[in-house]
């Protein structure tokens, strides 16, 4: 009876053997037609090496084996995009593979010029997807239609006259970090200190909520979530096999913890924004007065959420789900971003104390002593040397280090067609060290930024904020708020940096983030 079994058996074990191995072959299918095998040719054009993924395996392990000893994954990821830049510095773009996919990779203004300056090719690059579960198609991720009315529709919430209403809470809580910089250590970390600042200016001029994390404390855990998350997105960049949702969400516990995170996040803002419309349904008299966007900036006391509230309880044309992916987007955006760019300009002034003592004659010509006034638009306009500053701690230590474009419309480099579906990479920080447009690029020179020096550079050399139709939407924001705090430090204080900037270890996590605490001793002047 067995023996007559026996084929049955071997026949159903051979079945299911060959069932699993077709199932395997199945994903491994589906897997490889969702990468971008089009862009191949490219890279078949581009790459030097005949074995393009070999030497990936090889760069990768042995910056493995570098960053072992100076730093986590994150700094891994900075060195590998820095030395393939490396290696081709004159022709300022080469192509790179991040796992088995493609990537073109541009840092020379004139390649950046054929990206940036291109309204066709306004999409962002694939990779941004990763950020779909947390922003959803807030502005940052949108395209096509939905982001061209949104851009419109959100425009006038950064313009100057509002601006103006922001520049009271900025004021405000610049207030609070210099009582409170003056009471820290001299050896305590400074980047805490901005961000609570950050955080706290955001919240007010976005959610129209007082967060008091400067002042209580109060909102680090939101802020200590948004970290995780920033932290969770680069890990999951770079390492290509999670990129399937499917296996990312349920079979490893960075993605379980990343989507925990995230619904935390969203519960936070879906109830800042419920309440605003409570609020606002509940004084018809206030939604009633305003009628149009820009009444909604200027009247309101809590204008960039009343804007989108206006639209969603007057016309439906917004609902809260979108409001939220915009809220979502602006406070990510909008902090981190000012965060990283004060703590590099702080850290930098307090190196180089020739640059500090022209900074503090020009802020006490501007102000005639007074040091406690608010910082108005007319003084800012004045504030000239403050401007280069930032501008070249800008170009060293760009916030945003990279950002990326997906081809829809084939453009040449060098000759070679850049095929429709190649995702490219604008390599903001190799961009900013370009010897021939910045002798000496890794000096500290705000010199750079005067007006007669700036006058031939080719406006694509130096794209802190990027450029063209896709910059930032809040480039006059953050430069306000920048000015307004660096103001009200150095009108009261002398600064003075502990670490030299090759002490500092620096990390790509989305923003351009310091690994080392940014130690700066702060005494009156
Ligand atoms: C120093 C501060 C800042 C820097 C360096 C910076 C830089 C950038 C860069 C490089 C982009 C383009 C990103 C890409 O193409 O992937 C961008 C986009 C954006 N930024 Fe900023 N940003 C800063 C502050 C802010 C602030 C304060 C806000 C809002 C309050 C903001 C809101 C946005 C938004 C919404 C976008 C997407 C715009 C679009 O695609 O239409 N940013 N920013």
């Amino acid at each position: 009876m067995i023996w007559m079994c026996l084929p049955l058996l071997r026949f159903l074990a051979f079945s299911l053997f060959g069932f699993i191995v077709a199932f395997i072959l199945l994903l491994v299918v589906v897997y490889l037609r969702q990468l971008p095998f089009r862009r191949s040719a490219l890279a078949r054009s581009c790459v030097r090496d005949p074995f393009p993924l070999l030497r990936y395996i090889g760069v990768h392990l042995s910056l493995l084996e570098i960053s072992k000893h100076c730093g986590s994954y994150d700094t891994h990821l900075t060195n590998f995009l820095l030395f393939e830049a490396s290696s081709r510095p004159a022709e300022g773009w080469v192509m790179l593979f991040i796992g088995v996919v493609p990537e073109l990779l541009l840092y020379r203004a004139d390649h950046v010029e054929k990206v940036f300056g291109n309204s066709k090719n306004i999409r962002k690059g694939p990779s941004y997807r990763l950020l779909d579960p947390w922003l959803g198609e807030g502005l940052l991720t949108s395209y096509g239609s939905k982001w061209k009315s949104r851009r419109k529709f959100l425009t006038p919430a950064f313009h100057f006259k509002v601006l103006d209403t922001f520049a009271d809470a900025m004021n405000r809580q610049a207030k609070i970090f210099a009582d409170q910089i003056g009471r820290k250590k001299p050896d305590e970390d400074m980047l805490p200190y901005v961000e609570a600042f950050t955080l706290d200016v955001v919240c007010e001029t976005i959610m129209g909520i007082d967060m008091k994390c400067q002042l209580e404390g109060s909102g680090r855990d939101y802020l200590n979530k948004v970290k995780r998350i920033s932290h969770q997105l680069v890990k999951r960049f770079a390492d290509p096999l999670s990129w399937i949702d499917f296996i990312y969400f349920n079979f490893t516990g960075d993605g379980r913890e990343f989507k925990k995170i995230v619904e935390e996040v969203h519960d936070f803002t879906t109830q800042v924004i419920n309440e605003r419309k409570r609020e606002l349904s509940a004084t018809p008299e206030i939604l009633e007065s305003i009628s149009n966007a820009e009444e909604a900036m200027t009247k309101s006391k809590k204008p960039f959420l009343d804007l989108m509230l206006v639209e969603h309880l007057k016309t439906q044309n917004l609902s809260i789900e979108d409001i939220r992916e915009e809220v979502d987007t602006f406070m990510f955006e909008g902090h981190d971003t000012t965060s990283m760019g004060l703590t590099w300009t702080l850290h930098f002034i307090g190196l180089h104390q020739d640059v500090q003592a022209k900074l503090h004659e020009e802020i006490d010509r501007v102000f005639q002593g007074n040091s406690t006034c608010d910082v108005t638009a007319e003084h800012i306009k004045e504030l000239k040397y403050l401007e280069m500053v930032i501008k070249e701690s800008q170009r060293l230590c760009p916030s945003v280090p990279f950002a990326a474009r997906l081809v829809t419309e084939e453009f040449r480099i060098d000759d070679k067609p850049v095929p429709i579906g190649t995702e490219v990479i604008v390599f903001i920080r190799k961009l900013h060290e370009d010897p021939k447009v910045f002798p000496k690029p890794h000096e500290f020179d705000p010199q750079r930024f005067s007006a007669e020096n700036s006058r031939n550079r080719n406006p694509y050399a130096f794209v802190p904020f990027s450029a063209g139709p896709r910059n930032c939407i809040g480039q006059k924001f953050a430069l306000l708020e920048e000015k307004i705090l660096l103001v009200w430090v150095l009108r009261k204080f002398q600064i003075k940096s502990l670490d030299y900037r090759d002490q500092i270890l620096v990390k790509i996590d989305i923003v351009l983030r310091p690994q080392s605490p940014i130690r700066i001793a702060v005494k009156n002047r």
